[in-house]
């Protein structure tokens, strides 16, 4: 997989910078909304930018662990939860319907035949992953596949007009999968980046950190936050999910086609960690929009330098945090757009 994406030309920076400071309102006083205008002029290499067709996607797959009890649910509630965004009634579905997102629900691995459905997209690399206690979770061929399936849909996304992309996810255990690869990709102990994850009790949890304790040392992969790219395939395919990789392939594939990307929680965050380590410049793409309450994702935030939107104790996923914080960005870049400077609402400047 051949990604090339270069950080956004900063000489529009200066300019960028006077158009928000020449705003009516005192200097810096929209806060973090005028760093956000400021990234997606950049991101589209103009003072005026625009957000059309923003898509939330949402990748469903299952994780061969989860049989292993890394879970509160047992694996069938991927499938059912699949069936709940078709249906239209899920929190994404609510949030994204609320917010004026569009919605695609992509089935990168679940373990479940839903036939050909309207609404689905059908990318199924297998279905599910194998169980990393015993063995890799997916062949490299099968990693390969979900990130250019990944890329494939996003760059499909941006030649329709689509100017951001908010990411969301679906699979039980995959809190598990996300705590594996942050601990590898950012050096962060494991216990530190292993959570309660849909509501594991105290015995849960600590037999969530035995298993993935074993199997981190079965795998014998290094744990560190300067492994590079090669480090972070190795790590994606050994305890990675389906709906993971593809996550990662659509946000290398959405930044290389100059789109906003929207980054949720925990789940989508260790896709995004390897989506950085493989292409570092990716992080001038992306808004992280809200801080997990899953304690890994403080890991990920702190190895990435990234303070999120909002902080609402959420812990769903689904893509919900990134539908909740997107009016914000949508705010953002409508100010820069439609706000009166001093100069054209005679409003007379700073003494
Ligand atoms: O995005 C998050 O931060 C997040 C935190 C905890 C749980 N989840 C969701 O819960 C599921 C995974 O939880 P688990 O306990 O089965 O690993 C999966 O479908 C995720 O969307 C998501
Ligand atoms: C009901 C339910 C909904 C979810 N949405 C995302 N992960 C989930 C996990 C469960 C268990």
């Amino acid at each position: 997989m051949n990604f090339a994406i270069a950080s956004p030309d900063i000489a529009l920076t200066a300019e960028l910078q006077r158009k928000i400071d020449n705003k009516t309102k005192p200097l810096g006083a929209l806060g973090e909304l005028e760093r956000l205008a400021l990234k997606v002029g950049l991101v589209q290499q103009t003072l005026s930018p625009r957000l059309d067709q923003p898509q939330m996607i949402v990748f469903a797959g299952d994780h061969g662990a989860a049989r292993a009890g890394v879970s509160a649910f047992p694996q069938d509630v991927t499938w059912q939860m699949v069936e709940n965004f078709l249906a239209g009634g899920a929190a994404i579905n609510v949030f994204a319907r609320a917010n004026g997102l569009g919605l695609s629900v992509v089935d990168a691995g679940v373990a479940h035949d839903f036939g050909p459905r309207d609404g689905l997209i059908d990318a199924k690399v297998a279905p599910g992953t194998r169980n990393y206690l015993d063995e890799p979770a997916m062949t490299a061929a099968e990693r390969d596949s979900a990130l250019a399936r990944g890329a494939a849909l996003a760059r499909e996304l941006a030649a329709a007009g689509c100017k951001v992309v908010g990411f969301g996810e679906m699979g039980i255990g995959n809190t598990a999968a996300a705590s594996l690869l942050t601990h590898h990709l950012t050096g962060t102990p494991l216990a530190d980046c292993i959570g309660r994850g849909t509501g594991l009790d105290d015995p849960g949890l600590a037999r969530k950190r035995e298993l993935l304790a074993r199997a981190a040392a079965r795998a014998g992969l290094p744990a560190t936050a300067t492994g590079g790219g090669e480090h972070a395939l190795a790590v994606l395919a050994e305890f990675g999910g389906f709906e993971i990789a593809m996550m990662a392939g659509a946000m290398l594939g959405a930044a290389e086609a100059g789109l906003v990307l929207l980054v949720d929680g925990f789940i989508v965050g260790s896709a995004f960690l390897v989506a950085a380590r493989l292409q570092p410049a990716i992080v001038d793409y992306a808004v992280f929009c809200h801080r997990s309450a899953e304690p890994g994702h403080q890991a990920q935030l702190a190895a990435l330098g990234a303070t999120p939107l909002i902080d609402l104790g959420l812990r769903l996923g689904e893509g919900t945090g990134a539908a909740l914080a997107w009016p914000l960005l949508r705010a953002a870049v409508a100010f820069l757009d439609e706000m009166a400077s001093f100069e054209s609402a005679g409003v007379s400047e700073k003494a």
